[in-house]
């Protein structure tokens, strides 16, 4: 018995009704598990890509070796699992060399002050992150630049805090040099390209660099651990709308990772960061882990579908079931920070949960960041500044933060791991793989990734005030209601009289 990819000898050698995964060496086992029996011409891949997963695809090989089914897929996929578990063994590959490459997705963030404001307006000009009712759609751009506007000033201090822009840029970039370097040591050159959504290098240049590489087959890596609608889903919206009317990028094979933090690799990195993060406090064991994710507005999880909550919460599980198995006991809390205007954002709020840690007589608290893999302004100047004086006007006496993974060598080594592993299904999900479906959410092409939530896109209410006062929150959420009405019924004046204070200023003919 042989298959045509790998080595000959080795294959034939070596798999035939033996239970492979006795075989594999014990760190290995948590990716990939193969049980290949010949007897019957069946193979049965037993993928267990994720802890939360167990895969199991059945495939028929024939009696000459090939496999009827997803045969590329398949090979590529033996290819690898052999060049990766007997490295040093393998001589020669014989599989066709396909010109791989792997397009990180980012955030991206101003890299001068004079960037904040078309920065914020390129956000705020996101239809996942304002979405407008239908008929008003004509507007997302006029505010987008009235809100970016209003809200510059402020950012602007926030980023002239931090050195004067984001770090986030240079940040990703030593991600996909340290990424491609993995990935060649795995076996697997690939080219790895950064494509932000709202800031340089923008997703539409990584995308013109994708094509003149001439790249077959492509892993699409949002660099977001756990998925949202606001992010990933923002940048898969835009990347499926650039496919879509791209002859060639149609044709490229290409499939998702929408979200990763379930890998091992992940949530060791993690637990590794928090572990030597907690030897620094004096009473290691009566520090409080404290998760701190990003928010987003409540009604994304509770009328968009949005999975991030649930997956925030699987992920703070995962790594607390790891720190345990370590033997670290601590107690620990989820809460999200970086909430903008009036509507209501996920619950607890980072500020109200560290005000009652401190009411209850914490004294010790290690924030983890834990919706983000790189610094960037709300872990510098958020956590690092705002919530630690907060924290220590609360009561709470030593405060410490556990850093982004930035280049983590485990964490990077796992996101190469995790392309190697993606490549088998690249180009497959089109054909509504039922496989692919069992995680939260599946890995996939774009197109399909994308209906498989938020199918509806429902109008949601805009997270951000276009104005603020008051003194209560709910006269807040009222003012901002009322000031957005107002500024919309402006607008509609404006764009249907043609004058205002919008045209003295000179917005709205740019966008005419
Ligand atoms: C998982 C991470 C993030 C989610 C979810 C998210 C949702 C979200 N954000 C805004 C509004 C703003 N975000 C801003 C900056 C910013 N956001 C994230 C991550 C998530 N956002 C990062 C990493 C950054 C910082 C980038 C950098 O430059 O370092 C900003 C600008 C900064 C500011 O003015 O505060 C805004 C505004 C909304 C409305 C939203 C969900 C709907
Ligand atoms: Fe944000």
């Amino acid at each position: 018995m042989q298959i045509d990819v790998g080595r000959a000898s080795y294959v034939s050698s070596t798999y035939q009704g033996e239970n492979y995964a006795q075989r594999c060496p014990s760190s290995y086992r948590y990716t990939h598990v193969c049980k290949l029996s010949f007897k019957g011409f069946v193979c049965q891949k037993t993928t267990r890509s994720s802890l939360q997963s167990t895969k199991v695809l059945r495939l028929r090989v024939t009696r000459n070796g090939t496999i009827s089914r997803g045969s590329t897929k398949v090979q590529e996929f033996l290819c690898c699992t052999l060049a990766k578990e007997s490295e040093g063994v393998v001589e020669s590959l014989n599989y066709k060399k396909e010109n791989v490459g792997v397009l990180l997705l980012n955030l991206g963030g101003p890299e001068t002050l004079e960037d904040v404001q078309p920065f914020l307006y390129n956000l705020f000009a996101d239809p996942d992150i304002i979405r407008l009712p239908r008929l008003l759609r004509f507007l997302q751009q006029p505010l987008a630049k009235f809100i970016s506007m209003m809200r510059a000033p402020k950012s602007m201090e926030g980023y002239a805090s931090i050195g004067g822009g984001s770090p986030l840029r240079r940040i990703t970039e030593e991600q996909a040099n340290a990424l491609r370097t993995a990935l060649e040591e795995k076996n697997m050159p690939a080219k790895v390209y950064v494509g932000m959504r709202y800031w340089h290098p923008f997703t539409e240049e990584a995308i013109r660099k994708i094509k003149k590489d001439r790249i077959s087959k492509l892993v699409v890596l949002p660099l977001y651990p756990q998925f949202s609608i606001s992010t990933s889903g923002s940048s898969l919206r835009l990347l499926e709308e650039i496919f879509r009317e791209d002859e060639y990028l149609v044709n490229m094979h290409h499939t998702v990772i929408p979200s990763w933090y379930q890998r091992e690799g992940y949530v060791k990195s993690m637990a590794t960061l928090i572990q030597s993060e907690l030897e620094t406090f004096q009473k290691p064991r009566e520090v409080m882990i404290f998760f701190s994710a990003h928010g987003v507005p409540r009604a994304y999880v509770e009328e968009a579908g949005d999975p991030y909550k649930d997956e925030m919460e699987h992920c703070v599980r995962l790594i607390m079931t790891e720190l345990r198995l370590r033997g670290i006991p601590n107690d620990h809390t989820l809460a999200y920070q970086s909430r903008v205007g009036p509507v209501e954002w996920l619950k607890p709020y980072t500020d109200d949960t560290i005000r009652e840690l401190g009411r209850r007589g914490v004294k010790n608290l290690l924030a983890v960041p834990i919706s983000f893999v790189s610094e960037h302004i709300e872990t510098l100047e958020e956590i690092d500044v705002e919530y630690r004086e907060l924290a220590l006007e609360s009561g709470i006496r030593n405060w410490g933060r556990v850093p982004a993974l930035g280049c983590e060598e485990t964490f990077i080594r796992d996101l190469a791991d995790a392309v190697i592993e993606a490549l088998p299904y690249v180009g497959a999900m089109a054909v509504s793989n039922l496989e692919a479906r069992q995680s939260l959410i599946p890995l996939g092409s774009v197109g399909e990734l994308l209906a498989t939530y938020d199918t509806q896109r429902r109008e949601l209410p805009p997270p951000v005030p276009v104005w603020e006062w008051g003194w209560t929150k709910s006269a807040e959420t009222w003012n901002g209601r009322a000031a957005m009405l107002a500024v919309l019924a402006l607008l509609l004046l404006e764009v249907s009289t043609g004058q205002g204070i919008l045209h003295q200023m000179g917005i709205l003919p740019l966008f005419h």
